[in-house]
């Protein structure tokens, strides 16, 4: 049977990224995507956003939600220090069985949990099983009408705490406005709206960033 197209992807990220190195990984993916096969990685432009803003942030703790093939998961755990870790949440078996793959190609299996699962099932769990008091850090690019319940949801199991920063992806396109609604209009976040391009392509997009006040 026909190859899937994430089967894909890591067949060229095998083929084009050299093992240990995470940035040949990052740009195998995007030549990848941009030559080959569109996928709905964060891409290149919208990706230096977010390296600068975990750059900044230097988080201990990171939360990503929406793992798919790992590439947004290996930009950010290059750049997070070898104590740091990451947790990211993956529904799908097929892709986190590419993502683990991806993210053992680039060398950083050891700062990366993947867990499969839902998030509404994982959010609530994140403190007895991985003991986690709060994250530094949360990255939403999963399904898109789960942002503002996963959100509250963080909220009411105290994973979040004074400062933490939440990053969206695709605010724009596909879009989430009630996700923006809230949490521009909620006294509990400052947000700022960083525009973009959707990824490999001309169309708007954009990430928001909101911050956590308490
Ligand atoms: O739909 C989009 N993303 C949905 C992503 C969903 C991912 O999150 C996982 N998940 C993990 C945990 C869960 O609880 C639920 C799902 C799913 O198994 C999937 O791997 C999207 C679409 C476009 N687009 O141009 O159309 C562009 C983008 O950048 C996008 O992110
Ligand atoms: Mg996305």
């Amino acid at each position: 049977t026909r190859s899937t197209r994430p089967q894909r992807l890591l067949k060229a990220v095998r083929k084009h990224a050299a093992r240990g190195d995470p940035q040949s990984v990052i740009s195998a993916i995007d030549h990848f995507c941009r030559h080959s096969e569109w996928a709905m990685n964060i891409g290149d432009e919208k990706g230096s956003i977010l390296d600068s803003v975990v750059s900044e942030l230097n988080p201990e703790k990171v939360l990503e939600l929406g793992t798919y093939c790992g590439y947004s998961t290996v930009r950010i755990a290059r750049l997070l220090p070898p104590g740091a870790r990451l947790i990211t949440l993956e529904f799908n078996a097929g892709y986190a069985a590419i993502a683990r793959q991806v993210i053992a190609w680039a060398g950083l299996e050891d700062r990366v949990q993947l867990v499969e699962g839902a998030s509404e099932d994982w959010i609530p769990r994140m403190k007895e099983h991985f003991g986690i008091e709060t994250f530094d850090f949360v990255f939403l690019d999963h399904w898109k009408d789960r942002y503002l319940p996963d959100t509250k949801l963080m909220e009411d199991c105290g994973l979040l705490r004074k400062g933490t920063v939440l990053l969206a992806d695709n605010v724009i396109c596909p879009g989430v406005p009630d996700y923006l609604q809230y949490v521009r209009n909620s006294l509990s976040y400052k947000s700022c709206y960083f525009k973009s391009h959707l990824e490999y392509t001309k169309a708007e997009d954009g990430l928001e960033k909101s911050v956590f006040l308490g």
